[in-house]
């Protein structure tokens, strides 16, 4: 299929920040597209979903907390060759619960000026550079 006809998934992402200004991150699993990168937690947003709810449903399916606001970040289109997304970037601004590694996934809070040593996938430099700039 030629690029442009492929279409893009729709990614909700949930920047958290905890009192420090640590930033959470997880890592993906070996199954998953982009294996073994580290990532902000978040997911495809189903049919009929908005952003703001998918990523409520993620966060609380992948790290156990409720997300009762956020607010947008950033957009960003990224294609992979083998797949292509729209990552919709969420600052997570009102949670409950502790962030956790709830399907198992190694997790860890991070200090900004740490997260260029992680290995995140390619589309992610923009929201490093902006969190880094912050
Ligand atoms: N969650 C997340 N996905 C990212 C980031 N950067 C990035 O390129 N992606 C890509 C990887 C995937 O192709 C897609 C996210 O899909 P996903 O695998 O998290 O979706 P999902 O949680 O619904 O998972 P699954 O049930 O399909 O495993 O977006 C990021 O920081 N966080
Ligand atoms: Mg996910």
């Amino acid at each position: 299929m030629s690029t442009d006809t492929k279409k893009a998934v729709l990614v909700a992402v949930g920047v958290i920040e905890n009192a420090a200004g640590d930033i959470f991150v997880c890592r993906r699993g070996e199954s998953q597209h982009q294996a073994f990168k580290w990532e902000f937690p978040g997911g495809k947003v189903e049919d009929g979903e908005t952003v703001p709810q998918a990523l409520a449903r993620e966060l609380e399916e992948e790290i156990g907390i409720q997300v009762s606001d956020c607010a947008p970040f950033m957009r960003i289109e990224h294609d992979y060759g083998d797949k292509q997304v729209t990552l919709d970037i969420r600052k997570v601004t009102a949670f409950t619960g502790e962030p956790h590694g709830r399907e198992g996934q190694p997790s860890r809070w991070v200090p900004v000026s740490e997260l260029s040593g992680y290995d995140f996938p390619a589309a992610n430099s923009p929201i490093v550079a902006k969190l880094q700039g912050e």
